[in-house]
């Protein structure tokens, strides 16, 4: 990949961007942001780190969204965080004003670029730029569920004192309190990890991963989470600028998988180098597909508010 793009040169922004020089995913990156002055200082700072991780990528910031023009990918973490004491339901009148200036930028100097989206609530805001740009929802899409897999799994080596390294996880659903952790499909190096947990610890672990975000937000006080996020963000990128056709929990528009359309939500995905290749449909049990009800009911809700905006 040639050139990747941020959209929001904020904690989360800037900590993806350090990553993904650090890795070299790309020979240039480039941060837009509406701070004066701000994305070319961070660019800088970063770009000073590259004798530390050897790495030689261009990383450049500006305030003009020309800067966009030929990005392969860009990744959108412009927005408001939710404070403590709020849902991040609670920013989505302030964000979609942002992402849609953010998606003209997008359609006018980056037309051939994927999208993915990390503003919240990011599945409302997935859902307004696949419908606002008309791309096919392999180009258009959302980080939620790498990042809330990501919990889950450190939350059970926490548990069971097992490296993080061996845990799989997976969490579909909206990216909100009704998000859907799935222990049934969660292992230590294959093993289920109801092996080694009861049910009263795995209903614990769920709860935690759900409320997993406003946990960070309630002990941070004046940031929600980032260093996570960035690297969550960065796990998506390996994954399409290697083609590895990771299967992992993307935020995707349905196209009837799961008995849900006209919505976007946390599903597994494979994901290479254009993009969302396909919605991988799992054969969840009753309980676990009430839960999703619940959760597209949920996201559901926010869609309707945002029309209700337009
Ligand atoms: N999906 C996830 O898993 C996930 C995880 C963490 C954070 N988030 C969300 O990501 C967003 C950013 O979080 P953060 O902690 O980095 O916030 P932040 O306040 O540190 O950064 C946001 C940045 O966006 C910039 N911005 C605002 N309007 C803009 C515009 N029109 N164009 C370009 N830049 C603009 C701001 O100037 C700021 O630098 C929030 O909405 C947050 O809730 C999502
Ligand atoms: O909690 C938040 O608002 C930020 C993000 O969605 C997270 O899960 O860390």
């Amino acid at each position: 990949m040639r050139k990747i793009s941020i959209v929001g040169a904020g904690r989360v922004g800037e900590t993806a961007a350090q990553i993904l020089a650090e890795e070299e995913y790309c020979r240039e990156i480039a941060l837009l942001d509406v701070r004066e002055d701000v994305p070319e200082g961070i660019a800088l700072d970063i770009l000073q780190t590259a004798p530390f991780f050897e790495f030689d990528c261009a990383v450049q910031g500006s305030n003009d969204p020309r800067i966009l023009k030929d990005s392969d990918l860009v990744i959108v973490t412009a927005g408001f965080p939710r404070k403590p004491g709020m849902s991040r339901a609670d920013v989505l009148e302030s964000n979609v004003r942002i992402i849609d200036e953010v998606t003209d930028h997008i359609l006018a100097h980056a037309p051939n670029a994927m999208v993915l989206i990390v503003s919240n609530p990011v599945d409302a805001l997935t859902y307004r730029v696949t419908q606002r740009t008309g791309w096919d929802r392999s180009r258009v899409f959302g980080q939620a569920g790498v990042l809330d897999a990501s919990r889950m799994a450190s939350f059970i080596a926490q548990e069971t004192g097992f490296s993080a390294l061996d845990i799989t996880t997976m969490v579909l659903g909206g990216h909100g309190d009704t998000m859907v952790p799935v222990p049934r499909f969660c292992t230590i190096n294959g093993v289920p990890i109801s092996y080694f947990l009861t049910e009263e610890r795995i209903d614990a672990i769920n709860e935690r991963t759900r409320k997993g975000g406003a946990e960070i937000l309630a002990l941070r006080k004046n940031s929600s989470a980032y260093d996570a996020p960035g690297a969550a963000v960065a796990a998506m990128v390996d994954a399409i600028v290697n083609n590895r056709r990771r299967l992992l929990p993307c935020v995707a528009l349905l196209e009837g998988e799961y008995g849900e359309a006209d919505i976007a939500m946390g599903v597994p995905c494979v994901l290479g180098e254009k993009g969302v290749e396909s919605v991988v449909e799992l054969d969840l049990n009753a309980r676990e597909r009430a839960d999703f009800e619940r959760s597209a009911t949920a996201v559901r809700k926010e869609i309707e508010q945002l029309r209700s905006l337009s």
